[in-house]
């Protein structure tokens, strides 16, 4: 897409509205997703071996949409292989920073980068093939009833391939955490592979969020979720890189701990408040006023696990 100023900012957000699945939302309720104002971030650190494979798969699955690389200036080259894959296509930018400086600071300049030229839908995404490309349309359907679409792996049909057993220990252990600290009724608030309308974070002032590293996607998911947006998770298959190694660390996993403590610890919980809608579909999930911007697209009782 030539980038090119946003004059489409009508929301769906609507606290009030007791939620209901994708099916029953009216057309008028709808608000379907332009392709060609989609962009895809994927930030970037020693990835050169991945980040070629990855926008290949991206571009052959959505010859539409956008990618913006943010790297980090690794040291392997990977910043050079992107103005490589730049220079041979308009639908790939990328965005150079000086050094290393986390996850969550890449991705807020991708999205400062992405609101300032016009996209309404700002996609994050990892570089090194966790994430299926392949799978985006997915997300982007169920962007038609939702702000900020989840690709989760702990709701039914998402699946985790070839990860040690620590890492799913690790990320089951930490979405519950997030759940019992915070209130929020996600499966998967840690999944990096997410949609979000352009609204959501003009909505949210990107400078002032200072998580670094990966406990930015809580952050966003929880902002979102208390701010009155609908949050869906639709399931996604993640399958653990073959090349390069991961960036999780001591120190992002501690950020995580301290932080979702501290919002806990500073932030007024949502009241728990009796249920007002049953849903006997048998393929519906339940939902409280409290999860109401809340939706699965799976057979699941919303609530915590
Ligand atoms: N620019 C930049 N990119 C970074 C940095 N740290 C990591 N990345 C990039 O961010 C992506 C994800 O990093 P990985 O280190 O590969 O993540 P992971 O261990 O596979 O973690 C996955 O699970 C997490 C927890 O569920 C998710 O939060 C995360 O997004 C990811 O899907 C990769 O493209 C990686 O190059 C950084 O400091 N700067």
């Amino acid at each position: 897409m030539t980038p090119r100023n946003d004059t489409d900012s009508a929301t769906h957000r609507d606290a009030t509205r007791a939620d209901t699945t994708a099916d029953m939302v009216p057309d008028q309720e709808r608000k379907r997703v332009d392709p060609n104002r989609v962009v895809v971030c994927v930030p970037t650190y020693n990835e050169r071996d991945n980040l070629p494979d990855t926008a290949r798969r991206l571009r052959t699955a959505n010859p539409t949409v956008d990618l913006l690389v943010i790297d980090d200036a690794s040291p392997d080259g990977t910043g050079k292989i992107a103005d490589e894959l730049a220079a041979s296509d308009d639908h790939i930018h990328v965005l150079h920073r000086e050094g290393k400086s986390g996850l969550g600071t890449a991705y807020v300049a991708g999205f400062s980068w992405a609101l300032h030229h016009g996209y309404t839908v700002i996609v994050e995404m990892d570089a090194d093939g966790s994430h299926q490309p392949e799978q985006l349309p997915r997300l982007l359907a169920a962007l038609d009833h939702a702000d900020l679409v989840i690709g989760s792996r702990w709701i039914p049909g998402g699946e985790v391939r070839n990860w040690p057993r620590r890492r799913f220990l690790l990320s089951r252990g930490a979405n519950l955490y997030v759940r019992a600290a915070l209130g929020i009724p996600l499966r998967d608030a840690t999944a990096g592979f997410r949609a979000y309308r352009a609204d959501v974070l003009r909505d949210r002032d990107l400078h002032r969020v200072t998580s670094q590293g990966y406990c930015f996607q809580v952050d966003l998911a929880w902002q979102a979720w208390r701010r009155g947006f609908r949050v869906r998770e639709v399931p996604i298959t993640f399958v653990e890189r073959e090349r390069g190694t991961s960036k999780m660390s001591n120190a992002v996993v501690a950020e995580a701990l301290w932080r979702v403590a501290w919002w806990a610890a500073t932030t007024r919980r949502h009241r728990p408040t009796p249920k007002t809608t049953t849903d006997t579909t048998p393929h519906e999930p339940l939902h409280t006023p409290q999860d109401r911007n809340v939706t699965q697209d799976r057979n699941v009782t919303s609530g915590h696990a």
